[in-house]
Formats: structure tokens, C-alpha cells, sequence
């Protein structure tokens, strides 16, 4: 998925991923978006790193293969394992169902990927890396709603101005007691 978005190109090949690196800029809702996508190992053995790129991330892409449910399952553990490390669940996702091109050997219906969705709260695209379809839809979905994040503040960003406002206040109700018994 991410060769074919950054570089138009389909390896036919195999090359389980430790972690690649990839940086780009596109224009998305007519606003410059500057991308560093971090490639992650789907495999098993490689999940040392998991950790460390769950901190990190803005956001995340969670991908399955249609033809795979086993990678439905580790999909579907995904917000679980992020919220470990971050918590909390407000962190920018899009699942995605990939390889539709291979239609008759699905295992995932359209409909579970849906559910997971909609139990993640975030977009859901199915796409095929194959033949680029909808592969630029899940990137751009996941910078919007990066950009929505950014753009309303998280609970705890609302309650520490609260807890701000509420300080401020009595600080303010403290001076003037203050001036008042100096008076
Ligand atoms: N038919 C088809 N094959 C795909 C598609 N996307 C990936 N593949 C193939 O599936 C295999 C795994 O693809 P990767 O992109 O390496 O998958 P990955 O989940 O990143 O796997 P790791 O690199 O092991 O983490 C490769 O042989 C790809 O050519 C797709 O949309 N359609």
C-alpha cells in the first residue's frame, strides 16, 4: 500500500517488512500535507518495535488482508494494544481491508470490516495495493482526521484549561483578599 501510494509501483514479491521509512508530500483539501509513514512489520517476529512506533505515531493505518482472517483478528486487538501505551483512545486510526482483487479467495466480509469500524470509530476503506484502488483514500482519510484531531481539542486538553481557568480564578479571588486585608 504504501509503495503504491508514495511511488506508483506494485512489488509482486514478498519482503517481510522489519521497518521502512518513507517521506512525502502531498496536497490534501488543497492544504500541503508532509507525510513520514513508517512501514511496520506485520510479522509476528518483528513486534519488539510495536511499542516504540505506537508512542510515536500521529496516527494510524491498521490494515488486514481480506483473504486472511487471522490478520482481521490482530487488526481487531490493535486500539487495545495502542491504548497500553498511549491512554487513551482518542488517536487518529483508519482500518483498512486490502487485496479486494482477490475476491474469490475473501475470508473477511465487507460487513465485519465495517463493525470493527464502527467499534474503532473511524473511517474503513477496502482496498486493493494490487491495482491502487482506493489506496490514496485511506492515506488521505488518515491525515483528516489527524487534521480533526488537531483542530478540537482532546477530553484532557479541555480539562487541564478548565482546571486552568479554575486556578486563574481563585488566584485572582486571592489577590484580591489579599489587597483587601493590606487596605
Ligand atoms: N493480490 C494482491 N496482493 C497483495 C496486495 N497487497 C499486498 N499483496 C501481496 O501480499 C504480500 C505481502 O505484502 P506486504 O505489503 O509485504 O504485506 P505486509 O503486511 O506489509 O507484510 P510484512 O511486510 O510481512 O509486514 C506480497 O506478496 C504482496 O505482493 C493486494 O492488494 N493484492
Amino acid at each position: 500500500m504504501t509503495m503504491q501510494f508514495i511511488s506508483h509501483q506494485f512489488p509482486d514479491y514478498h519482503d517481510p517488512t522489519i521497518e521502512d521509512a518513507y517521506k512525502t508530500q502531498v496536497r490534501i483539501d488543497n492544504e500541503p500535507a508532509y507525510l513520514d509513514i513508517l512501514d511496520t512489520a506485520g510479522q509476528a517476529e518483528f513486534t519488539a518495535m510495536r511499542e516504540q512506533y505506537m508512542r510515536g505515531g500521529e496516527g494510524f493505518i491498521v490494515c488486514y488482508s481480506v483473504t486472511d482472517r487471522q490478520s482481521f483478528q490482530e487488526a481487531a486487538k490493535f486500539k487495545e494494544l495502542i491504548f497500553q501505551v498511549r491512554h487513551t483512545y482518542e488517536i487518529p486510526l483508519v482500518l483498512v481491508g486490502n487485496k479486494i482483487d482477490l475476491e474469490q479467495f475473501r475470508q473477511v466480509s465487507t460487513e465485519e470490516g465495517l463493525g470493527l469500524a464502527r467499534e474503532y470509530n473511524c473511517a474503513f476503506f477496502e482496498t486493493s495495493a494490487a491495482l491502487r484502488f482506493c489506496i490514496d483514500d485511506a492515506f488521505h482519510g488518515l491525515v483528516r482526521e489527524i487534521r480533526k484531531k488537531e483542530s478540537v481539542p482532546s477530553l484532557m486538553e479541555k480539562k487541564l484549561k478548565r482546571k486552568d481557568s479554575l486556578w486563574k480564578k481563585l488566584k485572582g479571588s486571592l489577590k484580591k483578599k489579599r489587597e483587601n486585608m493590606t487596605c
